[in-house]
């Protein structure tokens, strides 16, 4: 469903990522890793046609996203890590706005927004402007607003945000829901264990290059590590963690 072919983004001579390749079919949680500052969110503001590449391309089923844009964008759902919503809108007003933007009737908008408010357990909180919501309840606002529009393709950047255990664990299952509807579904987070659970492939990025492509339990496997976060560590050869963090202690010990 998602082609990404050779992408490169070079800021200021420098790549932030380069000929990155991959897919998602319709039905996959493909998990996007990597350590700070590998390109994660370089590929996504790609992905999501914010930024132009400087090679390569974005490809959906089958075409080019940039000679589709208004359409592609029309069958995507994005939850960005740092989302900037309209605080003096209310919940329902809220949801309601991003129905129109993508051309929903107000009926189906009216339906869907109510149902998604009731699931989330926000149905009493409609009307009451966002500023007043915690940072989990603003987060549920902003998972009903990606998936207002029943798109094909969802891009999840750390959902589980500020999410309480019981709405962390609906929305696990949730992915699981969408994922056996067909949906194709990116997740970019740096809990690796949460990643194990759901994704059903993890790409891990390197310097802005992707360092592997596999099944959880395959690359587990092949490098004969008992969890993600091992095999996470040994590819991109994070440094001794004890080393530094006894460091920094030391640090501001010392005047
Ligand atoms: N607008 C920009 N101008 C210049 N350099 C940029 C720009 N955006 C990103 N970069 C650089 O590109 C590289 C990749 O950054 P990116 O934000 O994609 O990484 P990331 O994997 O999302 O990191 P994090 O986990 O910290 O969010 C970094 O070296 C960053 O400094």
């Amino acid at each position: 469903m998602l082609e990404v072919r050779n992408l490169t983004k070079i800021y200021r001579g420098l790549p932030a990522i380069e000929s990155i390749n991959f897919t998602i079919r319709p039905g996959e949680v493909v998990g996007y890793l990597g350590p700070n500052g590998s390109g994660k969110s370089t590929t996504v503001k790609i992905i999501t046609g914010l930024v132009q590449p400087t090679e390569g391309g974005v490809f959906f089923q089958g075409g080019n996203i940039r000679h589709q844009l208004e359409r592609y964008r029309a069958t995507l759902g994005y939850v960005p890590e740092e989302a900037h919503v309209y605080t003096h809108l209310t919940g329902l007003e809220y949801l309601q706005l991003v129905g129109r933007l993508r051309g929903m009737s107000e009926s189906l908008i009216d339906v869907r927004a109510h149902v998604l408010l009731r699931l989330w357990g926000l149905e009493s909180w409609r009307h009451s402007p966002i500023a007043l919501y915690s940072k989990g309840m603003k987060q549920r606002i902003l998972l009903s607003a990606a998936l207002l529009h029943n798109p094909s393709l969802l891009i999840f950047d750390e959902p589980l945000s500020g999410l309480d255990v019981v709405s962390a664990r609906i929305f696990k299952d949730l992915l699981e829901e969408l994922a056996a509807r067909g949906k194709a579904i990116l997740y970019i987070s740096h809990v690796l264990e949460v990643v194990e659970q759901v994704c059903s492939r993890v790409i891990v990025l390197g310097k802005g290059k992707v360092i592997a492509d596999e099944t959880p339990a395959g690359l587990k496997l092949a490098m004969q590590r008992g969890s993600l976060e091992e095999v996470f560590a040994e590819l991109v050869r994070q440094h001794d963690t004890r080393t530094t963090a006894r460091e920094l202690a030391e640090a501001i010990s010392h005047a």
